[in-house]
C-alpha cells in the first residue's frame, strides 16, 4: 500500500485531515473547487503544523507533501485512502462520491466526513457500495483523534479493515460503530446539548458565555477524560451505578429538558445568539480563538498522557511505533522534539526545569542504547544521576524544534559522564548545554555497583568511540564514590 491520500473538499474538515495525514508522513493531494482553498488549507496546515507535533515526545516522520489538483481525476487516482468532506448535501455527496469511484482504484479506502448520513444514504446508486464507508471525525481533525467508522451492511470487509489501520497509523481513534444510523453516536450527543442550549438562550434564562461557563468549569473537565458512564458509575459512590440510576433515574420523567422540540430560528433569535457570542467572543479573531483550542487540547491531552488515561493513552501508544533506535555516530542524536505548549513559563520561553527534562530524556536514550532499557531496569539494574550541570545559553521557545547531541566523554566501570548540546534544528544554534555524572545502580541495594558485562563492554566502546570527538569539557577525575 503506497502513502498517499486524497482529500476531496478542502474546508474546515478536509484541511484537517490534509494535515494529519501530512504530518504524519502521507503525501496529499486536494482537490476542491474553491479558488480559495490553498489559502485557507495553509491556514489549518500552519496551526497544525504548530499544535500536532506537541503532543508527541518523539521525533515525527518526515512531513508528506500537500500538492493541489483541478482534476479531481488526478487527485484520487492511485491513492489508497480518499476522504469526501463537501459541504453536507446528499446529492452533492452522491456525485462527488461517483466522480471518485469513476477514477479511484476499486482497492482505495473511501471515508466520507458527513457529520449525519447513514453509510447506505451515501452508497445509493454507487458503483461499488462497499468501498464506501462513513469515517467521521472532529474538529480540528488534526488534533482529537476519534473518528467514527459506520461501514454499513454492504461494507467490504477487507476495505474496512484497511480504513481502520490507516486511521490508527495516523493517530486516531477509529471507533467501530455496529449499526448505521442518523449522525452517528457522538453526533446525537452535541445536537442534544446544542438543542438544549438554544432553548436555554432562546427563554432568556442564560447568556451564550454562562453556558459555556457551566460547561467548561464543570462537567466538560469530566467527560474529557472519563466520558459519561464512568463519570455517573463514580457519582454513585461506593453503590457505583446502581445506585446513581436509582437515585436520579426519576428526574428522567421530570421536566429537565426540553430536547424534543427545537425553538424556531426566528431572525431574533439568530442576532440574540450571535450578539451575545460577539460580545463574549468577539475581541479575539477565529485564528486567535483556535490558536487558543489548539493550545488548551495540547495540554489537557499532554496531562491526559502523564496519566496514561483516555485519548493519552491512544498518543502514548502512537508515540510508540514512531521510535526510532539510536544510531551509533559521533555525536549521538539522542532527542529530537518540538517545544510543547505546556513548558512556556512566566517569562514565554522554556522553564529552565524543562531543560533537564530534556537531559534526562538524552540520558534515557543513551542507557537503551547501550543496553539499559526497561527490561534492564526491570532486571533490577539502573543508572542514577549524581550531577547535572546545565549553561542555559540562548532562549528557546514554544514550537521550536530542538534536538540533543550527545557525546560520552567517560565510560568507565560504574561511572557514565555525559556531554549533551541542546540545538535549534532549524539553524544549529546552542541552545543549553549539560554535563552529567551518573552512577550505574543496584535498584536492590540502591547504591552503585559495576553494570552487567554487555552494559559495561557496550558504554566502554561509546567511549572510545567518542573519545577525541569531544567538543565538551576535558573530562576531570571522576568524583571517588
Ligand atoms: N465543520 C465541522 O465541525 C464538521 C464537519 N463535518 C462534515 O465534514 C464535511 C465538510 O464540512 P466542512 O469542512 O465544515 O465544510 P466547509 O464548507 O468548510 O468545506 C467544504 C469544502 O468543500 C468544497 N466543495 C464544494 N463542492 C465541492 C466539490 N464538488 N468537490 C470538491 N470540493 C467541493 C468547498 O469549496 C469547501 O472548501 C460535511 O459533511 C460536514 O458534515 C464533520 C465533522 C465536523
Ligand atoms: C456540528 N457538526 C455536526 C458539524 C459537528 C460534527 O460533526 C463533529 C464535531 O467536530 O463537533
Amino acid at each position: 500500500m503506497n502513502k498517499i491520500a486524497a482529500i476531496v473538499g478542502g474546508g474546515v474538515i478536509g484541511g484537517g485531515w490534509a494535515a494529519r495525514f501530512a504530518l504524519m508522513g502521507w503525501d496529499v493531494r486536494v482537490f476542491d473547487p474553491d479558488p480559495e482553498a490553498q489559502r485557507k488549507i495553509g491556514e489549518v496546515v500552519a496551526g497544525a503544523e504548530r499544535a500536532l507535533p506537541m503532543l508527541y515526545d518523539a521525533p515525527m516522520p518526515a512531513r508528506g507533501t500537500i500538492s493541489f489538483h483541478t482534476d479531481l481525476a488526478e487527485a484520487v487516482a492511485g491513492a489508497a485512502y480518499i476522504q469526501e468532506s463537501v459541504p453536507e448535501r446528499l446529492e452533492l455527496k452522491h456525485k462527488v462520491l461517483a466522480a471518485i469511484q469513476a477514477a479511484c482504484s476499486p482497492e482505495s479506502v473511501i471515508g466520507s466526513s458527513t457529520s449525519g448520513f447513514k453509510p447506505s444514504e451515501l452508497q445509493q446508486g454507487a458503483a461499488r457500495p462497499g468501498q464506501i464507508v462513513v469515517a467521521h471525525p472532529f474538529n480540528p481533525v488534526y488534533l482529537l483523534p476519534l473518528v467514527e467508522l459506520v461501514p454499513g451492511d454492504d461494507a467490504d470487509e477487507p476495505i474496512f479493515e484497511q480504513a481502520c489501520d490507516i486511521l490508527r497509523a495516523i493517530g486516531m481513534y477509529p471507533l467501530h460503530v455496529q449499526a448505521e444510523i442518523d449522525a452517528h453516536i457522538a453526533d446525537r450527543f452535541l445536537e442534544a446539548v446544542w438543542r438544549e442550549a438554544l432553548w436555554l438562550v432562546n427563554d432568556g434564562i442564560a447568556t451564550t458565555e454562562q453556558i459555556d461557563n457551566a460547561i467548561r468549569y464543570g462537567f466538560g473537565l469530566r467527560w474529557a477524560q472519563m466520558g459519561l458512564f464512568e463519570t455517573y458509575r463514580v457519582a454513585g459512590g461506593e453503590a457505583g451505578m446502581r445506585h446513581f440510576m436509582e437515585q436520579f433515574g426519576p428526574c428522567l420523567k421530570w421536566p429537565w429538558t426540553k430536547l424534543m422540540d427545537v425553538p424556531e430560528f426566528t431572525d431574533e433569535l439568530v442576532d440574540l445568539i450571535a450578539g451575545q457570542s460577539d460580545a463574549q467572543s468577539g475581541h479575539m479573531s477565529i485564528r486567535q480563538l483556535e490558536r487558543l483550542r489548539d493550545n488548551n487540547l495540547v495540554a489537557m491531552l499532554r496531562a491526559l498522557k502523564g496519566q496514561e488515561a483516555a485519548a493519552g493513552k491512544l498518543i502514548l501508544d502512537h508515540e510508540a511505533t514512531m521510535q526510532q533506535p539510536l544510531v551509533d555516530e559521533v555525536p549521538l542524536i539522542t532527542v529530537r522534539r518540538k517545544v510543547p505548549v505546556d513548558w512556556v513559563d512566566v517569562n514565554g520561553h522554556m522553564n529552565e526545569g524543562r531543560y533537564g527534562q530534556v537531559f534526562s530524556d538524552a540520558s534515557e536514550a543513551v542507557m537503551t542504547h547501550v543496553g539499559a532499557d526497561r527490561a534492564y531496569i526491570a532486571a533490577g539494574h539502573s543508572y542514577f544521576t549524581a550531577e547535572t550541570s546545565i549553561k542555559y545559553l540562548a532562549e528557546t521557545l514554544v514550537g521550536e524544534d530542538i534536538l540533543v547531541e550527545t557525546r560520552v566523554t567517560l565510560g568507565d566501570g560504574k561511572k557514565l559522564r555525559l556531554w549533551h548540546e541542546m540545538k535549534r534544528a532549524a539553524d544549529g544554534e546552542m541552545l543549553a548545554s549539560c554535563d552529567q555524572f551518573l552512577l550505574h545502580v543496584s535498584l536492590a541495594t540502591r547504591r552503585s555497583c559495576p553494570p552487567l558485562a554487555d552494559v559495561r563492554d557496550a558504554v566502554e566502546r561509546l567511549a572510545r568511540l567518542h573519545a577525541g570527538a569531544s567538543e565538551g569539557p576535558a573530562p576531570r577525575a571522576p568524583r571517588d564514590i
